[in-house]
């Protein structure tokens, strides 16, 4: 049914700010790579691309509260993605890196084409800036109030509570992530994609092209977006991370993470082309060619609408064939979270279960969220492994092997008879891979197990140890159940790659093209020497899952000593800036009414070096008879400055609590006034 003889196979790169859990790699890698594995089995030319997303602010702000640059962050993670990959089995055929000198090269002349071409638009608007950290305020670097689901603490571009996209100004009561302090708007100059003027093109080839073909979750998404109505999207961000906008009046501005982000695909192909002695166009420029593109749902927009319009914009790209985002997967009923440290780090199982990556990916392949959200549990991982891996697949495996050796030393007997089960295993092979092809992954492994299931059946319903009577008989069985046994082991790759290879060597045969397993009923000759028998799969025990679970519930308890409303932390600071700072206690003895200021309060307060005036905003928190005699923290080496032709010298320390109400910070014993506080 597949005609097309070339592949581009992407996934969606991974922020470099953190590891991957298990639901990148059930959403995107495990797919992703049962599609690249399954296609050069089938003898297509395959570019299966991936590599790591360094830009954009998420990594910029971790970076902050590290107190590390960004490229510190994005080395470190970077390297760990990459092994991870690796070491779970995923066969990129490149995995580079958003920040390499090829792709800032590729990225800004994909850039210059666009501007060259006129196919940008300007406009000059307002937006949020924050004056202390002299930074322009885009996507994540802004929070607010959602005005969709009121959740306080949505970004700028998008609510994680009810997944709305957003854009800063439609936040309530916007507060910036680097100083806490509200947002000035400021004119800045932007260049925009003007996707509105690409809703037709994008009508026509989704809308129309691809009703038939295309997950009814992805389908769903971009029909809604065009039947809202497509905005221009700003390509170009007030940052100083990212690609260099390589134009006349665009100095310290940076591609949006989104613009350069999917270019890594095509500037990665390159880099692999050149290496390889291939020509990059034929993957990306061809119309024979069929690129794919593996998501998470939160990335459909970026895929199906802006990517596609840059490339319609630039010419001469081919448009993607399909687009088979998956939904979430969620962990033990909750959301997976990277900051509340709800997940199972993929470099963490690889750790806790060697030598058992395949029960990882085929749990995540039996409940990939295909169409709708989907759960992990470690309960679940465990059944599935011992009841299906170790109790049907690597019994029947075990079976033939052991008594392959006990009746013949190993030697596969001639195949006196004929039977219906073996004429069937070709079927198998072609179901499992129309399944592939249509990206129905779940539908490819239960009928991948099926055939484990009824290889199990054979043996039970043919009991050769109850045949010793009738060897002719048992060596036809036996034959049968070997060639059952080793399509299982060729058939198994896509899914568990380790185990495949594991039970080849011990079947002692070499892999075969996927369209030989589709039209063979003889996958091994009379005659052929089977190695000694070895378990492919170990049962995983309750301690096991119970450590995993306890380590999980470790997370929760931590998460819930947390105040999820707390201000995010303030940039840091040195230990000479800290020491700066002269903060002692103080005595209020006397306090007045400002004039005219409802909120200020003239104090004087001794300070243990003098007695000065303090000018506080305290006036709707306090009495004046509240706070006379009080002891407080003073801030004494504030520059003094005039408040309502007051100079005040210094400023008084309150807890500002999160009704709005003040409260005296003290020490808990007495403690004489001067006394310094750090
Ligand atoms: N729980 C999940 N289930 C399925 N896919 C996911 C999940 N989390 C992330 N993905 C997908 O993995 C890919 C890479 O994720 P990316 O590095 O962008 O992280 P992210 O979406 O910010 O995740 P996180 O916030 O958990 O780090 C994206 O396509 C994303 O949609
Ligand atoms: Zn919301």
């Amino acid at each position: 049914m597949c005609k097309t003889n070339r592949y581009t196979i992407t996934a969606a790169l991974p922020y470099a700010n953190g590891p991957l859990h298990i639901g990148h790699m059930a959403g995107v890698y495990v797919p992703s790579d049962i599609f690249a594995r399954y296609l050069r089995r089938k003898g297509k030319d395959v570019a299966f691309i991936g590599g790591s997303d360094e830009h954009g602010i998420p990594i910029t702000i971790r970076a902050k509260n590290e107190g590390v640059t960004p490229q510190d962050i994005v080395d470190r993670y970077h390297e760990n993605i990459k092994s991870t990959l690796e070491n779970f089995g995923v066969t990129f055929d490149i995995y580079s890196r958003t920040t390499s000198a090829k792709h800032k090269e590729v990225a800004q002349n994909f850039f210059k084409t666009l501007y060259e071409n006129g196919k940008f638009t300007e406009d000059v608007t307002e937006q949020y800036y924050d004056e202390e950290a002299k930074e322009f305020l885009a996507d994540r670097y802004i929070r607010g109030e959602c005005p969709k689901c009121q959740n306080p603490d949505a970004y700028g571009d998008q609510c994680e509570k009810c997944g709305s996209t957003l854009s800063p100004e439609e936040l309530v009561n916007p507060r910036s992530v680097l100083s806490g302090n509200t947002p000035i708007r400021k004119e800045t100059k932007n260049w925009y994609l003007p996707l509105d003027q690409y809703q037709d093109f994008l009508k026509e080839w989704i809308i129309d092209g691809h009703k038939n073909d295309w997950k009814s979750n992805v389908y769903g998404q971009v029909k809604s977006w065009l039947d809202d109505g497509l905005k221009p999207r700003a390509m170009t961000r007030d940052l100083n991370w990212g690609i260099p906008v390589p134009v006349d009046g665009a100095e310290g501005k940076v591609m949006y993470v989104w613009f350069d982000a999917p270019i890594g695909y095509i500037s990665f192909t390159q880099e692999w082309a050149e290496k390889n002695g291939k020509d990059w166009k034929d993957y990306w420029q061809n119309e024979e060619t069929k690129l794919v593109h593996f998501i998470g749902k939160d990335n459909i927009v970026f895929h199906c609408i802006i990517f596609p319009t840059m490339m319609k914009a630039h010419g001469d790209y081919i448009m993607p064939d399909n687009v088979p985002a998956n939904e979430f997967l969620n962990l033990e009923d909750d959301k997976i979270s990277t900051s509340r440290n709800w997940a199972v780090w993929a470099h963490e199982y690889l750790e806790d279960f060697p030598g058992q990556t395949d029960t990882l990916r085929y749990v995540l392949a039996a409940n990939m969220p295909e169409n709708k959200d989907n759960n992990f549990t470690w309960k679940d991982f465990q059944t599935k492994n011992n009841s299906e891996l170790v109790g049907i697949l690597g019994n029947f495996i075990n079976r033939v092997m052991v008594l392959s050796h006990k009746y013949y030393q190993g030697i596969v007997p001639a195949k006196t008879m004929e039977f219906e089960e073996v004429a069937q295993i070709k079927g198998f092979a072609t179901r499992i891979g129309e399944h592939i092809e249509k990206y129905e992954f779940r539908a490819a492994l239960t009928e991948y197990m099926n055939l484990a299931r009824l290889g199990n059946q054979f043996l039970q319903a043919q009991e050769p140890w109850k045949k010793g009577d009738n060897p002719e008989e048992v060596k036809g069985i036996m034959n049968a159940a070997t060639q059952i046994a080793v399509a299982l082991g060729q058939l198994a790759e896509p899914f568990l790659p380790f185990a495949s290879e594991k039970m080849l060597n011990m079947m002692n045969v070499d892999k075969i093209d996927w369209n030989m397993l589709e039209s063979t009923d003889e996958f091994v000759a009379e005659g052929h020497q089977l190695e000694e028998s070895e378990l492919i799969f170990g049962k995983i025990e309750d301690e096991a899952v119970e450590a995993q679970i306890n380590k999980l519930q470790e997370s929760k308890t931590k998460n819930n000593m947390t105040n999820p409303n707390a201000e995010p932390q303030k940039e840091l600071i040195s230990f000479d800036d800290f020491q700066k700072m002269d903060i002692r206690i103080g005595t209020i003895l006397e306090a007045k009414k400002v004039e005219k200021a409802d909120k200020l309060f003239e104090l004087k307060v001794d300070t243990g070096m003098d007695v000065r005036t303090i000018v506080s905003g305290i006036a709707e928190h306090f009495t004046l008879e509240e706070v006379v005699g009080k002891q407080a923290m003073v801030l004494a080496n504030l520059a003094p400055r005039k408040i309502r032709g007051i100079e005040s010298h210094g400023m008084l320390l309150f807890a500002d609590k999160a009704d709005g109400k003040l409260t005296f910070v003290n020490p808990e014993a007495e403690t004489p006034n001067g006394v310094q506080v750090g």
